[in-house]
């Protein structure tokens, strides 16, 4: 079942063109690896995907919604409730626990702080940093502070978790973990994954790659 189609997408950034026609869909519950040099466009596409760009032509639908004619208090509660994110770098909030961080989009819906750190804490444990759940993240590890931002982006139950090199700022042996454990939970869950990166050994958890070269879809591959 298609969840998420891009056709056609275009933009531009002054004299650089991100996107040139890059159409692409996403299935229910695959892990999908968007790969390509440096440049290409991959994060461009990634972000049009989620909503948080919108193209100059070219549209995105979410389950047949086209992303561009909704309001953007309609795109904002896509995101916040059927999309999860994890960036390069954890983007954690500083001030908050680990255990409060992933708290914290369940509260944001409007969940009740027991039941939130509750949910909370049983993630932390699937993502094996149950021992962090009081530290904040400055006093973590990088590869905990992924595991942290894994279990955050899957709390709420996304149908789509988007990850921009999720583990690019991480060495080999961490990376390899973090990739294990996230794809794990989120097959569990049956949430779609759409990642950015430029690492074969990362692809390697993919169901599917997608090459992006100068902005556009080129090859399309299964995996598995
Ligand atoms: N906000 C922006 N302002 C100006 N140019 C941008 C902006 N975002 C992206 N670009 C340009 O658009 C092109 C595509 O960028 P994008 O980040 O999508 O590529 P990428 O494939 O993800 O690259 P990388 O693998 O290096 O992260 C690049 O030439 C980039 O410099």
């Amino acid at each position: 079942m298609t969840l998420l189609t891009a056709s056609d997408l275009r933009l531009t950034f002054g004299p650089t063109t991100a996107l040139d026609g890059a159409s692409l869909t996403v299935r229910a519950g695959e892990v999908l690896a968007l790969m390509g040099p440096s440049g290409s466009g991959k994060s461009t596409l990634l972000h049009c995907l989620a909503g948080i760009l919108a193209p100059e032509s070219g549209r995105v639908e979410f389950e047949g919604r086209d992303l561009a004619a909704m309001s953007d208090a309609e795109r904002s509660a896509l995101r916040r409730t059927t999309f999860g994110f994890v960036f390069q770098f954890g983007q954690l909030v500083p001030e908050l626990t680990c255990l409060e961080n992933v708290a914290l989009p369940l509260r944001l819906n409007g969940a009740r702080r027991r039941e939130a750190r509750a949910a909370a804490a049983g993630w932390l444990e699937r993502l094996e940093v149950a021992d962090v759940a009081d530290k904040r993240p400055g006093q973590v590890s990088g590869g905990q502070g992924q595991r942290v931002a894994v279990a955050r982006a899957l709390v709420t139950g996304p149908r789509v978790v988007f990850a921009d090199e999720p583990t690019g700022a991480l060495d080999s042996l961490n990376g390899e973990r973090v990739m294990q454990l996230f794809t794990a939970a989120a097959r569990e869950t049956g949430a779609a994954v759409v990642l950015v990166t430029h690492e074969a050994r990362v692809a390697a958890y993919s169901d599917r790659e997608a090459i992006v070269r100068d902005g556009r879809v080129r090859e399309q591959a299964f995996v598995r």
